[in-house]
């Protein structure tokens, strides 16, 4: 890519938020970001499935505002209850969508093939795919960081055409488990070397665009550690989980500097 990507601010709100709570704090960012979110960065907030579409229409015209989806089916529909196709998501307001958050992989045990079939279905479907990976305490503590990393990048991408996709389709975000919605955040440190080695796989995997796909660091990001984190080298922006629950902390992650 010739010019720098943009710094993508990501709220995870999770299985929290009403519709009436939901779109309560999405007016709250728009009124506390419309003039606020610095040019450089857009602004994505991943609500549950039933507040896509009050909030995305809260946002829409608002530039570099957008809306995601935690979660699909890969299909285009069919007979699979409880789940949901990205064309409804897209009709809903959707532009964004996870695979492979770690809540994901360990609550709900999706395998790597299931998480691959999902990126690139969503790329083909036209969303915009971000794809979570990282560690546990476990694998962490026995020096395996690097190649869990490593192959949950190479398996969730396997299926992902190389020739055309673009930085603009796809996103990684670096999530390690054991700072998920614990208060312990990375150390600047440990997020450098992971974030490295994910930079250093994307350019492997993907020779003519791996330097110019973001990745988002995630896991306790909060108002008084996101200015330190978003400096890092190949830190591309957040993925935000509790403290994008609420307009104030937010808004500071979004504007930290
Ligand atoms: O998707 C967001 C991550 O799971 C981080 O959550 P957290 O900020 O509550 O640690």
């Amino acid at each position: 890519m010739s010019s720098q990507p943009r710094t993508l601010i990501a709220g995870n709100w999770k299985m929290y938020k009403t519709e009436g709570q939901a779109v309560e704090l999405a007016a709250g960012l728009v009124a506390g970001l419309a003039d606020a979110l610095p040019p450089e960065r857009e602004l994505l907030i991943l609500p549950p499935f039933t507040a896509l579409k009050t909030v995305s229409e809260k946002l829409r015209g608002r530039e570099r505002m957008f809306v995601g989806a935690q979660n699909f089916y890969p299909s285009e529909e069919g007979a699979y209850t409880g789940e949901i196709a990205p064309s409804m998501l897209a009709d809903a307001g959707c532009t964004h969508a996870l695979a492979g958050h770690s809540e994901r992989r360990h609550v709900i045990k999706e395998s790597d093939r299931f998480i691959a079939q999902k990126v690139a279905f969503g790329l083909q479907a036209g969303l915009h795919m971000i794809l979570c990976i990282g560690e546990t305490l476990d694998q962490r503590t026995h020096g395996s960081m690097e190649n869990v990393v490593k192959g949950q990048l190479r398996l969730g991408l396997a299926q992902v055409n190389k020739e055309t996709v673009t930085p603009e389709q796809l996103t990684i975000a670096y999530e390690p488990v054991w700072a998920i919605g614990t208060g312990e955040t990375a150390e600047p440190e440990d997020i450098l070397s992971a974030h490295a080695v994910v930079r250093k796989t994307l350019e492997e995997h993907f020779p003519h665009c791996g330097n110019g796909i973001r990745i988002l660091y995630g896991g306790s990001v909060k108002a008084d550690n996101a200015a330190a984190i978003l400096g890092l080298d190949n830190v591309n922006g957040v993925l935000v989980g509790g403290a994008s629950l609420q307009v104030e902390s937010f808004t500071a992650i979004a504007t930290a500097d």
